[in-house]
């Protein structure tokens, strides 16, 4: 009966695939129809405590209503007296940044695939005027078939223990953020520069050891390519065309997947059998 509502009760709970900052995510599987999901716990108490109720809506009404191959599909959820259960679709391979720092760095391929992705999910997004959807290596899953999905937590997961200061990097944040500007989308597209860089060289173009070096870095555009025979010219360029301080100037979501090393290495399925 699809207007019942889900409990609990409808679900055998698998093992714990992560810890964020407001409860645990979960494998789980429907009971009657042995679907598999992931199920993300919230506490509500957390929630009172931040008072993060609309921002929690919002994110659950967004992702609800967003239907797009890359994007992480949230099909309802449920609470009890004390938690909040987001019953979300379950990606098999896990998070794109384990398979980044196991092999260092991706593929030409890989990454052109994944921005290619990154892109066409952002457009989507743009087009329903939902913007930032805060992508890091952190929010990005792949499938079964290594096709990416944005997971966007929205809770600033605390995520595993690989990158600590994940949270509180600025690695990913455009000039105009750090500087408290008001921002539109032209973030995302700046992000989309920053993650392809990260892709290819295996670290973000303006990582440093502390944040206020990192914010000078980034307000200064304080961009090299180390010397790296498995980068290209036209990834070079990319991202070159990206990573520009006026937001305006910065190359469109369209122009990003008709730039010619995209073209040339994005697998046209979105898949990467890795
Ligand atoms: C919402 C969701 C997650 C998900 N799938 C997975 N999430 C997380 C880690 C999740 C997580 C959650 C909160 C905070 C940090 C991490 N880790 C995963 C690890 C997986 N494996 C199986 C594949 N192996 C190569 C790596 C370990 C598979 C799916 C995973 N599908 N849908």
């Amino acid at each position: 009966d699809p207007e019942k509502p889900f409990s609990l009760a409808d679900f055998e709970i698998g093992r714990p695939l992560g810890k964020g900052k407001f409860g645990r995510v979960y494998l789980a599987r429907e009971v009657k129809s042995h679907f598999v999901v992931a199920l993300k716990v919230i506490f509500k108490e957390q929630i009172e405590k931040y008072k993060l109720h609309h921002q929690l809506r919002r994110e659950m009404e967004i992702q609800t209503s967003l239907r797009h191959p890359n994007i992480l599909h949230l099909y309802g959820w449920f609470d009890d007296d004390e938690r909040i259960f987001l019953i979300l679709e379950y990606a098999h391979g896990g998070e794109l940044y384990g398979l980044l720092k196991e092999n260092g760095h991706l593929t030409e391929q890989q990454a052109a695939t994944y921005i290619s992705s990154l892109s066409q999910a952002l457009a989507y997004c743009h087009g329903k005027c939902v913007i930032h959807r805060d992508i890091k290596p952190e929010n990005l899953l792949l499938d079964h078939e290594g096709r990416l999905k944005i997971a966007d937590f929205g809770w600033s997961v605390q995520s595993s223990n690989k990158r600590k200061t994940m949270c509180g990097t600025l690695d990913y944040l455009a000039p105009e953020m750090v500087e408290n500007k008001d921002h539109d989308h032209a973030v995302d597209n700046w992000t989309l520069g920053i993650l392809c860089y990260e892709f290819l060289y295996g670290n973000p173009p303006f990582e440093a050891e502390s944040q206020k070096d990192t914010f000078k870095r980034i307000v200064k555009i304080d961009l090299s390519f180390p010397d790296n025979p498995n980068v290209s010219a036209e990834a070079k360029n990319l991202i070159s065309q990206l990573l520009v301080k006026d937001p305006s100037k910065r190359l469109s979501l369209t122009k990003i997947m008709q730039h010619p090393w995209i073209v040339k290495n994005a697998d046209p399925k979105g898949v990467c059998l890795i």
